[in-house]
């Protein structure tokens, strides 16, 4: 009997299957949160939910407020649970957002918030055709565009602890407009990274990866670390800022490689002090190290030590197989020695640009005058302009200089501070010259009695003179 009830169930179970597949005239099409083997939160499912949300939420009947920060306006999406209609080309769609249930959970009315969304797209058969080749496509390419414009960019760093990207929100306040720099330079970097942008093409008929590498050197303080916040504002670019030390090997190098999205700057700061990338500095830093008892530097070595990151890799890094995944990417190097580096890492087409952030000079001063003190022109621009062609200062001394001291925000004031600070600088520019001379001189002085005490011995006099000079 029990035979007979359990296959006419099942016999039911067929018919209905049968009876929707011919009745049930509409095609169902889920997008799921996560993806892919290692759940990797979907684009396509990011793109439909900005979609619905500028496009479609407004018409649901119930929907989710979403505070955000920054002022900007809340956020209000489709509730989980609700459908909305939509219309393409004089056709309705509806869209549903579920989120599933796992079999083993126990009946709740009050289902979880953590387990993962989807969302089903339902549509009439008959036009299968235009849904699936076009409307689809229009979701995402508007969802993407929205993703954009509303993009709060993000600060990557890979964490020490597991070698994962941890991020924060980006909100560094530089631009091409506030960074000290001659405005003819600046316009040249703003164009480069246009033309880059807009390059795709060019990079796929040339048979190149679409990325471009910009090595920014210089001394401290002349805005190197500013120029990248810049560069990042101005492409609105995610920014990784990789610590190379914190990687322990090169194929940890690659899967963070592989781990940053498209649009983004990759930046890797003091890249000379990074690790130890040539045999020839490793040697001398070895033997310098021995000699060296400071506990600190001791630990940081052996850091140093664990990461087995070679040139090799990350030359791989930069131009190899997995560089080309994705695209759009910018890598920046940034060092105050540039000289140090080894040639193969920085040769065109691996850092395709080289910029010397260098002292300030006048026209960079200007920008400087009128981020801090909102001035343009000033009777004391005249001197601080001969100023600066007669020494050095760091745009990061000068914008220094020209904080106000106190509560005071006298133009003038800031601008005399300045000047002081300027002459202070070419005194001891002037005395260091003095200096460096007198010991050239004295080393001179110290040769001549070194060779006479070779050639014919030492007279006393001599004695004397060679003891008086090394004490001097
Ligand atoms: N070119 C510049 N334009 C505007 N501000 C600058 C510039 N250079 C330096 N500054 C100011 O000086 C500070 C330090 O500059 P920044 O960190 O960019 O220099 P850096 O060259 O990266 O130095 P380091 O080599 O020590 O990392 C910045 O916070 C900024 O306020």
């Amino acid at each position: 009997m029990f035979t007979q009830y359990g296959s006419a169930i099942g016999g039911l179970v067929l018919l209905q299957a049968m009876l929707q597949h011919f009745f049930y005239p509409y095609v169902e099409i889920s997008f799921h949160e996560f993806t892919g083997k290692y759940m990797k939160r979907s684009e396509a499912f990011m793109a439909i939910q900005n979609y619905l949300t500028e496009n479609a939420a407004s018409r649901a009947k119930r929907l989710k407020a979403d505070s955000v920060k920054d002022k900007r306006p809340l956020i209000l999406s489709m509730d989980d649970y609700e459908e909305v209609d939509d219309e393409y080309n004089g056709v309705n769609i509806t869209w549903s957002s579920n989120r599933i249930v796992p079999a083993s959970t126990t009946f709740s009315l009050y289902p979880t918030t953590q387990n993962p969304r989807y969302y089903t797209l339902t549509f009439h058969r008959r036009h299968r055709k235009l849904i699936t080749q076009s409307y689809i496509n229009h979701v995402l390419t508007e969802g993407k565009a929205i993703a954009s414009r509303n993009r709060q960019l993000k600060l990557y760093t890979n964490d020490p602890q597991d070698s994962m990207w941890i991020h924060a929100v980006f909100k560094h306040p530089a631009t091409f407009e506030t960074l000290a720099m001659h405005p003819d330079r600046k316009t040249e970097i703003m164009n480069d990274l246009t033309k880059f942008t807009e390059s795709k093409e060019y990079y796929a008929k040339i048979g190149k990866a679409w990325k471009r590498g910009y090595l920014l050197y210089g001394p401290p303080g002349t805005g190197k670390s500013t120029m990248i916040a810049a560069m990042a504002n101005f492409l609105k670019y995610d920014v990784y800022d990789l610590e190379l030390t914190a990687v322990n090997d090169n194929t940890e190098l690659r899967r963070l490689l592989i781990e940053t999205s498209n649009k983004s700057i990759i930046v890797i700061e003091d890249i000379d002090c990074s690790l130890n990338l040539t045999a020839q500095r490793k040697k001398a830093e070895e033997q310098n190290n021995d000699k060296d008892d400071d506990p600190l530097k001791k630990m940081t070595r052996i850091d140093k030590k664990s990461s087995k990151v070679t040139l090799s890799g990350l030359l791989n890094f930069i131009d190899g197989i997995w560089s080309a995944c994705g695209g759009e990417r910018v890598i920046v190097f940034t060092t105050n020695h540039v000289n140090k580096l080894d040639p193969a890492l920085i040769r065109r087409g691996r850092m395709d640009k080289h910029i010397e952030m260098s002292y300030c000079c006048f026209e960079a001063f200007k920008v400087l005058a009128k981020n801090y003190l909102n001035v343009e022109n000033h009777p004391l621009f005249e001197t601080i302009s001969r100023l600066f062609s007669e020494t050095h200062m760091t745009p990061a001394d000068v914008a220094e200089n020209l904080m106000p001291k106190s509560n005071n925000k006298d133009v003038e004031a800031c601008l005399r501070n300045l000047i002081e600070a300027l002459e202070a600088a070419k005194k001891k520019a002037a005395e260091r010259v003095r200096l460096e001379a007198k010991r050239g001189k004295a080393r001179e002085e110290i040769e001549v009695v070194e060779r006479n005490k070779k050639e014919g011995g030492t007279s006393a006099k001599e004695g004397k003179l060679s003891e008086l000079i090394c004490q001097r």
